[in-house]
């Protein structure tokens, strides 16, 4: 028997608590065949947390979440709680758990599934052979920097400010190139240097520490050209490192890809071990409570965890197997559904992968 491991899960709102109990359904299948133990400890996160405790990140659930091994997160926000007074704003809540648990590194993989390629938008030919990955600068940016409103000439400006230190993307670009060194030795750096004072020093610190990764390609491309790029040559990326709102938007491009966001699943980690695991996708108000929201996402986010937390990598290949043979046998759920009518709900499509993991 493996040692008991602590998960954090924090469901969050909408879609998150259907899309979690499926994740963890798979997780108790791998215990009983890869011989695993964990121990759940489920916290309010989220607008739920706001409703019951009146603040999104409740100090017993960061406590939770920094004493666990690692933390599985569903989703949070809607409709009711998002313009709310500036003390519930994501500030606090989604960005304030990444900040307070030190998580600077959001990994986002894009694998397209052959037999998904019908799902997509793209033509088949040119989906073939694209299996990326977006590393996003997870704690910096513009969503962390000072935002304030001010009266001017014309009435109200708000401001939201920027700010990216060299030692910020010197460790995330690090990152990018050792993972493209594990794979196919690519490496695309997104930036908008012709524009932003941070970007510009984003790629003077790639270029300054490009020479310590030798097998590496690197190619700079810009934001803009990337978002188109990634429609017109996916296969041609194999790793892409960039900043904290590039990344938020391009990995979410990039779902498309796959045939959904419900399909993308996400680590996000800080120096050590311990990581956060959780789909890209939100909390999906507008199918939430109907039981119709794809799982997958979230079951290869404990893919993910088993591999980058706790090494359990033959339990994450079962794990990344079964989704595979079920979608190959045909099952979908509505999002990457051709033929809508035949689509299975969330339980269904959890109860189908729990059944063909194999070890
Ligand atoms: N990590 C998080 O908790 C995130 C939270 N949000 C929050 O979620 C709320 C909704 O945001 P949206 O912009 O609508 O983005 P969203 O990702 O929740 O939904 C976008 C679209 O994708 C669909 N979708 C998302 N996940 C799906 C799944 N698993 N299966 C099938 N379809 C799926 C939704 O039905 C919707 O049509 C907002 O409050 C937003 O702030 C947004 C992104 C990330
Ligand atoms: C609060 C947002 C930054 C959430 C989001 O869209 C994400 O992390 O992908
Ligand atoms: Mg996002």
């Amino acid at each position: 028997m493996a040692e008991i491991k602590k998960i954090a899960v924090v469901a969050g709102d909408g879609i998150g608590p259907e899309v979690v109990a499926e994740a963890i359904k798979v997780m108790r299948k791998t215990e009983e065949l890869f011989g695993l133990q964990f121990e759940f400890e489920h916290g309010l996160f989220g607008g739920i947390a706001i409703d019951e405790r009146g603040t999104p990140l409740p100090q017993d659930t960061l406590d939770m979440c920094k004493g666990s091994d690692a933390v599985l997160l569903g989703a949070v926000g809607g409709p009711k709680w998002d313009n709310n007074p500036k003390e519930l704003r994501p500030e606090t809540g989604l960005l304030g758990i990444r900040k307070a648990l030190g998580l600077f590194s959001n990994i986002r993989p894009a694998v397209v599934f052959d037999c998904l390629k019908d799902a997509s938008t793209l033509k088949p030919e040119v989906l073939e052979g694209t299996d990326l990955i977006v590393i996003r600068e997870l704690t910096g940016g513009i969503y962390f920097g000072e935002k304030f409103r001010r009266e001017g000439a014309h009435g109200q400006e708000a401001i939201d400010t920027c700010v990216y230190n060299v030692a910020e993307i010197e460790r995330i670009v690090r990152q990018g190139f050792e993972v493209a060194q594990k794979r196919s030795k690519r490496l695309a750096s997104v930036d908008k240097a012709n524009v932003l004072e941070t970007s510009r020093l984003w790629r003077e610190t790639v270029n300054r520490i490009a020479p310590e990764y030798p097998d590496v390609e690197l190619e700079h491309v810009l934001v803009d050209n990337c978002a188109m790029q990634l429609l017109r040559r996916p296969s041609s990326f194999d790793v892409i490192v960039t900043e904290n709102m590039f990344g938020d938007i391009l990995s979410d491009e990039a779902a498309m890809l796959t045939g959904s966001i419900g399909m993308l699943s996400s680590a996000s980690l800080g120096e050590g071990s311990f990581g956060l695991y959780e789909p890209v996708h939100g909390s999906a108000p507008d199918i939430a409570g109907q039981g119709i929201a794809n799982p997958i996402a979230t079951i290869l986010s404990v893919a993910l965890m088993y591999r980058l937390t706790f090494g359990y990598e033959e339990a994450a290949t079962a794990i990344e197997t079964a989704v595979k043979n079920v979608l190959d046998a045909g099952h979908r759920t509505g999002d990457i559904a051709v033929d809508k009518s035949k689509a299975i709900g969330t339980t269904a499509m959890g109860d189908l992968i729990v059944a063909a993991i194999k070890r």
